[in-house]
């Protein structure tokens, strides 16, 4: 069993796994008569060989605490993005191996999100709000893009 502590989501923390969706750092210009600003290209989606980027909206609510870590996925096909759609904090674990011994768990704000580059280990969504929605973009395609993994020992978030 291992506790985890989560760290800040950072750029460069986060980055073996892929890309903080954020607009700190990000390239930016005016648009649209000066009324808005464009944070450009803050992450490209990789919908993989024959898949289209999709859309969708995930619902997310509260895990009973302390919130327990027992299982990792990946999308071996493509990347997947999560963007808050509400400003809450919320969770990211992800793992270059499925081993408990290599979780990293991050603390994201309400104004982060996250891309996870193809193939990378990561936990379903993690919401620390009673319920959160996200936008989320993926792959819709042919081919089985989920691999999950149970780990060799459980993990608590203590927070
Ligand atoms: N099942 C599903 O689409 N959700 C997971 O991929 C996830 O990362 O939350
Ligand atoms: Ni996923």
């Amino acid at each position: 069993m291992r506790d985890l502590v989560p760290e800040p989501l950072t750029f460069d923390a986060f980055a073996p796994f892929g890309t903080v969706i954020e607009t700190a750092g990000a390239t930016s210009f005016q648009i649209n008569e000066g009324f808005a600003t464009r944070y450009h290209a803050v992450a490209a989606a990789d919908p993989g060989e024959g898949g289209t980027a999709i859309l969708s909206i995930f619902r997310g609510r509260r895990r009973p605490d302390p919130i327990r870590i027992a299982m990792l996925e990946r999308h071996p096909l493509a990347s997947q993005a999560f963007m808050p759609l509400s400003a809450n904090d919320w969770l990211v674990v992800v793992a270059a191996e499925p081993r408990t011994d290599a979780l990293r768990c991050f603390r994201a704000s309400g104004h982060q999100g996250v891309q996870y580059a193809k193939g990378v280990w990561h936990h379903p969504l993690l919401v620390l709000a009673a319920e959160q929605d996200f936008l989320v973009v993926d792959r819709d395609g042919p081919g089985a893009n989920l691999e999950e993994r149970s780990l060799d020992a459980e993990a608590f978030v203590r927070l």
